[in-house]
């Protein structure tokens, strides 16, 4: 089975995490399936990236495991991984003044050169409004932009896991939305997606999920609406705050720091 319809479901089981003295992640369990939207939030600190990257192969849990169909992920070869799950970082600033289009197939490579690669690449593109940005140099863009193609080289491959931290963090209100209707998209056609927001409407909106954590612990995972409660989110965040339900969409209002 090709990857355009290999379906995808990463179990992380125990998992523990130390950097420097601290202990990031403690004791980490949880599931994601595919078809299903994910948010990860959490406050500054909470080991969202650090869980992010976990799964993505970039760190490696000191204990506990991580299966992707039941096959442990650190022993699958690099390419295989890389195909399976595509990851975009917080933030990475280019190295070199690569054209938008040439930083955009940088996500190809684990497929090597397929044919239709350009087609692919300017589909990639369209999908978060960055065709404008294909000839010019990335080190010429702006943050909102740079964003924007880097989430064009995420969406260019065929993996059937997507992994990205902080996606809207840099995009206009326009491109906010796009992209998480783009995601909800990907994940109604079968794709596993994770994604670490701080934005809570966009996460109640769009997620089928939420896991919250709070100092490398998982405080809570379910449905927006069962996580997205006054008393969850004053643990977590330390804050007050109301959500207002219509329609399936949360309105959320923080009012005072606790
Ligand atoms: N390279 C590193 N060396 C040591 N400690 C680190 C390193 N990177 C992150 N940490 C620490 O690990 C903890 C978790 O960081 P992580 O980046 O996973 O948090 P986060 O929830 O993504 O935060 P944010 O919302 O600020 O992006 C933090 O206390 C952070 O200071």
């Amino acid at each position: 089975m090709n990857e355009v319809d290999r379906k995808l479901t990463v179990d992380c089981e125990s998992l523990e995490l130390t950097r420097g003295l601290k202990n990031v992640l403690r004791e980490i369990n949880c599931t994601f399936k595919p078809s299903e939207l994910t948010a990860v939030i959490g406050p500054n600190g909470a080991g969202k990236s650090s869980l992010l990257q976990c799964i993505a192969g970039v760190l490696t849990p000191e204990s506990g495991q991580i299966t992707f169909d039941g096959e442990k992920a650190h022993k699958l070869p690099a390419t295989q991984r890389a195909r399976l799950g595509a990851y975009l970082p917080q933030s990475e600033m280019p190295a070199w003044s690569l054209s938008g289009a040439n930083l955009v197939a940088l996500g190809l490579l684990p497929w090597g050169r397929p044919r239709d690669r350009e087609t692919r690449v300017r589909r990639a593109m369209a999908m978060v409004d960055a065709q404008a940005f294909a000839d010019r140099p990335v080190t010429e863009l702006s943050g909102g932009e740079l964003r924007r193609v880097q989430l064009a080289r995420l969406l260019v491959g065929q993996a059937p896991l997507l992994i990205a931290d902080e996606p809207t963090a840099a995009l206009d209100i326009r491109h906010q939305l796009q992209l998480m209707q783009n995601f909800r998209r990907l994940a109604d056609m079968g794709k596993t997606v994770i994604l670490a927001l701080h934005d809570l409407n966009l996460a109640a909106r769009f997620c089928d999920r939420v896991l919250l954590l709070q100092e490398g612990v998982l405080l809570a995972g379910g449905t927006p609406q069962a996580v997205f409660t006054p008393a969850l989110i004053g643990e977590a965040y330390g804050v007050s705050c109301k959500f207002h339900w219509r329609d399936g969409i949360a309105e959320f209002v923080p009012l005072e720091v606790l």
